[in-house]
């Protein structure tokens, strides 16, 4: 289920502003790569080139070994990118229910077991099942999208800032479904909370205005080295 994703000499700019510069990483199937860096580093503009939100200016994204550098994010998606991004951007007039079957329809995943599976890690969804996606609290959306997000059975589940705002018991339980989840599939974890990102990586990568500064295994990683990365 997990593919072989890279990305090589990746460029991107906002009019003559350059924000990503040379960025290059492969992520191995079934694991998890943390992109770390301060506010402003590049880190959503980077997903956003990854899903096919904006195009780069120059570089080649693979998937499976496909150039799919110009593929359209349906495609990305079709392929098994899934994208929860910053603030989460579910449904907030449709209920809880209508938001993952929305997706799993699309997916063609709807009634399957992989549907019931994926909504079954997050039982706070089957008791707020008819209630307006607006109605839930920003712990409770943030399971929402990712619910969302596997219901699509991706291969590849990209994260924006899982944690932010969100209260440590549903951070935990995040983390676990995370831990659980890898090796069947890989994830791409952009994420400011160092600890987190350290209990749930197997490499990192650390941007600093718009290049990879540092890179390597989790096991080479010290906190101490990666927070002087992240600190303010
Ligand atoms: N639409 C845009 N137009 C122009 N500049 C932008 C745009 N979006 C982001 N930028 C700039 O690009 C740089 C990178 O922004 P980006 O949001 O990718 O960083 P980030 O690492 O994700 O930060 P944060 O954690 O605050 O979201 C910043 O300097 C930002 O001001």
């Amino acid at each position: 289920m997990s593919m072989r994703f890279s990305v090589e000499g990746l460029d991107q700019h906002y009019g003559s502003a350059q924000v990503l510069r040379q960025i290059g990483f492969e992520i191995a199937p079934g694991e998890c790569l943390a992109v770390l860096g301060r506010n402003g580093a590049g880190k959503s503009t980077l997903l956003k080139c990854l899903m096919g939100l904006l195009a780069p200016s120059a570089g080649t994204i693979r998937i499976d070994g496909a150039d799919a550098t110009a593929w359209s994010p349906h495609r990305r998606s079709r392929a098994g990118l899934a994208y929860v991004p910053q603030g989460r951007e579910i449904f907030s007039e449709l209920t809880v229910g209508e938001n993952v079957e929305a997706a799993a329809r699309a997916h063609g995943t709807y009634g399957t077991p992989a549907m019931d599976e994926a909504i079954d890690l997050f039982p706070v969804l089957r008791e707020m099942w008819r209630r307006p996606g607006g109605a839930l609290s920003g712990g409770q959306q943030q399971q929402l999208a990712l619910a969302r997000a596997l219901v699509t059975q991706p291969k590849l589940l990209i994260l924006d800032e899982p944690t932010e705002g969100i209260q440590p018991n549903i951070v935990a339980l995040i983390g676990e479904v995370l831990r659980a989840l890898k090796g069947r599939l890989s994830i791409l974890l952009v994420e400011q909370y160092l600890d987190f990102a350290i209990d749930t990586a197997d490499g990192f990568v650390i941007l600093s205005r718009g290049a990879i500064v540092e890179a390597g295994r989790a096991e080479t990683m010290t906190r101490d080295h990666l927070s002087r990365f992240i600190a303010v």
